[in-house]
């Protein structure tokens, strides 16, 4: 098995955790935290901040960034400044992916989870619980679709973005980059860049300007 060190050590670094067992292809050999000011190791796993990733030798070893948040998840991913091959798929056995999909480093696609007929899925997104991403489906790198949100086909969705849990947007919409779609909101129309829209059906609430700016 391959050793995969683990960054982050929230909630989603949990569920992110039982997928990287579960795959078999996997062994965790760290989890690094800046939440840890010291080395340590339990079970055969170091536990330490994420200044000591250098350490690890990158010809054998994955890396996965276990953060749920889409800006903090970003800016690691920015200071940790390592190519993208290095990063795995973290795929849960009961998620179907179809096999004209495509799935890019450092994405998580969580239980039950369906993607399907050439969806295409950027670098370091997170799929998740039951979340279905329907045929012809576009979504660039960072993004994150909460529990049970449906992207029926052909939506397009950019970089960053969130979609919240139970939310759905209708075929051939497009989501603009670091966008936030409200738990369960319908989205009927396009939605621009760094806004937040939110209800059913979804309107846009407000924008998001200075958030724009600590990207
Ligand atoms: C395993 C996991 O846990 S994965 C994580 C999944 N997480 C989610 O699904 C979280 C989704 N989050 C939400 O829906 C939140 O309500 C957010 C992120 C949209 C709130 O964003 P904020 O920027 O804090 O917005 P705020 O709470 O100030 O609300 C702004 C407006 O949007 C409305 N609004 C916010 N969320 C929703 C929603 N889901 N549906 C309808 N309206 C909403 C508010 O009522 C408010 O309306 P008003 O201006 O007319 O009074």
């Amino acid at each position: 098995m391959d050793p995969l060190v683990i960054i982050g050590n929230g909630g989603h670094s949990k569920v992110v955790r039982e997928i990287a067992i579960l795959s078999k292809v996997y062994e965790i050999v760290a989890i690094l935290d800046d939440c840890f000011s010291e080395i340590t190791m339990m079970e055969n796993i170091v536990y330490g901040p994420l200044s000591i990733v250098k350490d690890f030798n990158l010809t054998v070893t994955k890396f996965f960034i276990s953060i749920g948040d889409n800006f903090t998840r970003h800016k690691i991913f920015q200071r940790l400044g390592l190519a993208e091959h290095h990063y795995a798929r973290l795929i849960h056995p009961s998620a179907i992916v179809s096999k004209t999909a495509a799935i890019g480093y450092g994405t998580a696609v969580m239980p039950n989870c369906i993607v399907n007929a050439e969806a295409t899925i950027g670098n370091h997104c997170i799929l998740n619980t039951g979340s279905i991403i329907e045929h012809d489906n576009l979504l660039q790198e960072f993004v994150h679709i909460s529990p049970n949100a449906t992207l029926t086909g052909s939506v397009k969705i950019g970089m960053g973005a969130h979609i919240g849990a139970s939310a759905t947007v209708i075929p051939g919409k497009i989501i603009g980059e670091w966008s936030v779609i409200g738990a369960g909101s319908t989205v009927i129309d396009h939605v621009p860049s760094h806004c937040l829209a939110a209800g059913v059906p979804a309107v846009i609430k407000k924008r998001y300007e200075k958030r724009r700016q600590e990207v």
